[in-house]
């Protein structure tokens, strides 16, 4: 491809960041598997636990901090800011960047600054209302904003003109066929094929409020034959689950493969992020959505459109007890029927081409700039 030898990725932080960066990364490297594809991450995210791995060159800049506002004085002061974002531009240099797609978190400002610096063009992945800080202070640089979702441009001034191109997800996931996977997912899990699976993760960091809901709901949770299927999260505290339960309850501390939960689960119980809606949404997975309550109702918009249209419930944080685990889980994880109808309903309002699209909008980028 004329058009494209060399891109650079910025995004950290946390697994939402990241793994739609590694899944467009993999949409470019199958395309065009000539581009030279280049990552930048900061010193202590996720990235540098997930990023390596997958087979990418990830280069750290200097981490900073940014205000929970935009303020664009800061990107004037000639410290730490120019520090990072003097790091980020002797790379953009090095590998002779032809655009900069950016997925959000700290690290994505200083790539933003440099290339904006170098009139590259810049691509922003936007996928939460309200934007992320680090991508609202990319916006003053580029016009070429994507979306993961249909309510987002609506939702938010600043994403009005954006184009909605859905969420760049693993190929494992967008491949995915749960039903053909899940005999060895439970061979995997040692679950048994005879009793409805819980699926429970927080999000990449995990959730302590849902893991000690869950676990203390654990014998009920048994008793009503219930197997559960648990994902402790990146960076959480333990927490202790009955020996004795009847059926199995197995807690794993983080999944890299994503697909073999998906492929096991019959409910999902999961925080509103929404990397996840975006896949449980594309793999229709019925979901009871539990949003994180200190993110300025973010996670709860990701998931209501998702509820409204019938493929999920909500339910406070604060809601989440043992007794509620019990008087609607409990019925929810039994009743096939009801499943069905809510995956159906999920998987209408996802898709699975996240990927594709914004290479898509990414190529026009480019193409327009030259
Ligand atoms: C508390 C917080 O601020 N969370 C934000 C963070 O969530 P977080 O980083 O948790 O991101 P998401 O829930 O959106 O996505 C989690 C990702 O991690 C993967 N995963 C998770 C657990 C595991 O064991 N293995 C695994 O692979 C999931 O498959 C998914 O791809 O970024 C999201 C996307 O910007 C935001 O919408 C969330 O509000």
């Amino acid at each position: 491809m004329g058009l494209l030898r060399s891109v650079v990725l910025a995004g950290g932080g946390t697994g939402g960041h990241i793994y739609p960066l590694l899944a467009f990364a993999d949409a470019v490297r199958r395309h065009f598997p000539d581009v030279r594809i280049t990552t930048l991450g900061s010193p202590k995210g996720m990235e540098n636990e997930l990023i390596p791995p997958a087979g990418y060159d990830l280069r750290v800049i200097p981490a900073f901090q940014l205000p929970r506002s935009v303020n664009l004085n800061l990107l004037r002061t000639p410290d730490r800011m120019y520090k990072s974002s003097h790091a980020a531009g002797k790379i953009l240099d090095e590998v002779q960047a032809d655009v900069v797609v950016g997925f959000g978190g700290y690290v994505s400002v200083p790539a933003y600054l440099a290339a904006w610096r170098r009139e590259l063009p810049i691509v922003i992945h936007e996928v939460n209302v309200p934007p992320g800080v680090a991508n609202r202070m990319g916006m003053k640089f580029t016009k070429n904003v994507a979306v993961g979702f249909p309510n987002q441009p609506q939702a938010a001034e600043s994403l009005k003109d954006a184009r909605v191109v859905g969420v760049p997800l693993r190929t494992a996931l967008t491949h995915l066929d749960r039903a053909a996977l899940r005999p060895q997912a439970l061979y995997q899990f040692g679950l048994r094929p005879d009793l409805p699976v819980l699926f429970v993760s927080g999000g990449s960091s995990g959730a302590r409020t849902i893991n000690l809901a869950v676990a203390a709901a654990a014998k009920r949770l048994a008793h009503a034959g219930i197997q559960v299927l648990h994902v402790q999260g990146g960076r959480n505290d333990p927490f202790e689950v009955p020996a004795d339960l009847p059926v199995p309850y197995v807690v794993i501390p983080y999944l890299s493969d994503m697909q073999l939960g998906y492929a096991a689960a019959d409910l999902m119980l999961c925080r509103g992020g929404a990397i996840t809606v975006a896949e449980t949404t594309a793999l229709g997975v019925p979901a009871v959505y539990v949003p994180y309550p200190h993110s300025n109702q973010e996670q709860k918009r990701n998931a209501l459109p998702v509820v409204e249209s019938g493929g999920g419930m909500l339910v406070d944080n604060a809601e989440l007890t043992p007794e509620w685990i019990e008087q609607h889980i409990i019925p929810l994880a039994r009743d096939r029927q009801r499943l069905a109808m809510m995956g159906a309903a999920a998987s209408r309002y996802g898709r699975r081409d996240g990927d594709e699209a914004l290479l898509e909008f990414v190529l026009e980028a480019v193409a327009k700039t030259r």
